[in-house]
């Protein structure tokens, strides 16, 4: 079954340009990455999901359900965390707490103190009184504390030291193990190649590639380096696939495209004192959709 699905959905703000054309799905039980710089259109899409600002035109299902016309009923199952909070400064973190979850028809009470202390939030201080981060945590405490199907991350993890990044992973890798489905946006790539199954790349506006993050890295380039005995002619891969050589006296290093088989008959005659295939990053691959999209 697919949580969320987008279909044709386009915002824009006036003239200005929102997304255009989005469409994806995300099943149950994943955790989705959605990836693309500043201003690609990952929190119009997030806000249009939750019906916090309306599409243009195109539709949006939630659990099935038309996401604007069943707001309010789908929202209580939706664990949200924007990527700026803001807060009444002079409330207690624990009167705010209270507060979210009153909107929810259980007893919340347990997993807030629970990730509470996961965090190593104090709930007795003053909002005013805590750094960038920690209200942070409030915020990722105040998403979760009613154990939603649904969590949908807006940049979550900037002001987290890595200590803290670490727990709220793991946070969200056991509640996808019970079954919560994970929509993660981010423009750090490292983390999501750590966390979700697929990815979507946006770029100005536009979904330019969905992919499981395993065949992301499969069906890219390899990178190879080699060491050989003897010098080789710089001329040694100029082969289909073969990019960005590099030759420094005894060492040459390229990236390769294609069936690996025909870089392994190049390499046989060749008397070779080290070799390294390596596959390229996250990072380098996004870097590659951009160039070429470009
Ligand atoms: N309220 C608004 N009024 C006018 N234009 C807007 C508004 N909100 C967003 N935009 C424009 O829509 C586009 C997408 O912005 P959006 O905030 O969705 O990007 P983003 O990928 O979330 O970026 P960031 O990581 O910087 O938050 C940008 O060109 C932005 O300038």
């Amino acid at each position: 079954m697919n949580v969320i699905e987008v279909k044709n959905l386009t915002k824009t703000y006036g003239n200005a340009r929102g997304i255009t054309n989005v469409s994806f799905a995300v099943e149950e039980g994943e955790i989705f990455g959605f990836i693309g710089p500043n201003g690609a259109g990952k929190s119009t899409t997030i806000r249009t999901l939750l019906s916090l600002i309306y599409p243009t035109s195109g539709n949006v299902t939630i659990f099935g359900k038309d996401a604007v016309k069943y707001a309010p009923e789908i929202k209580k199952e939706i664990g949200y965390l924007p990527s700026e909070v803001f807060y009444y400064d002079n409330m207690k973190v624990k009167d705010l707490l209270k507060y979210s979850a009153s909107f929810y028809k259980k007893d919340c009470s347990k997993r807030m103190h629970e990730l509470a202390e996961i965090m190593n939030l104090d709930v007795n201080k003053k909002i005013d009184d805590l750094s960038f981060g920690n209200k942070k945590k409030v915020g990722i405490v105040q998403g979760l504390l009613h154990e939603p199907k649904l969590i949908i991350l807006d940049e979550p993890t900037s002001g987290l030291d890595p200590l803290m990044q670490q727990k709220f992973f793991d946070i969200l890798k056991e509640e996808n193990k019970k079954g919560t489905t994970i929509l993660f946006s981010s423009h750090i790539l490292s983390e999501v190649q750590r966390l979700c199954d697929r990815v979507a790349i946006i770029k100005e506006g536009r979904l330019i590639a969905l992919e499981k993050i395993s065949t992301l890295q499969e069906n890219n380039y390899k990178k190879i380096k080699l060491e050989t005995k003897e010098s080789i002619n710089d001329k040694f891969f100029n082969l289909p696939g073969v990019s960005k050589i590099e030759l420094r006296d005894h060492i040459v290093s390229f990236l390769f495209r294609g069936n690996i088989n025909v870089i392994m008959k190049k390499l046989a005659g060749l008397q070779l004192t080290n070799l390294l295939i390596e596959e390229p990053d996250l990072e380098e691959i996004f870097m590659h959709y951009y160039e070429k999209e470009s």
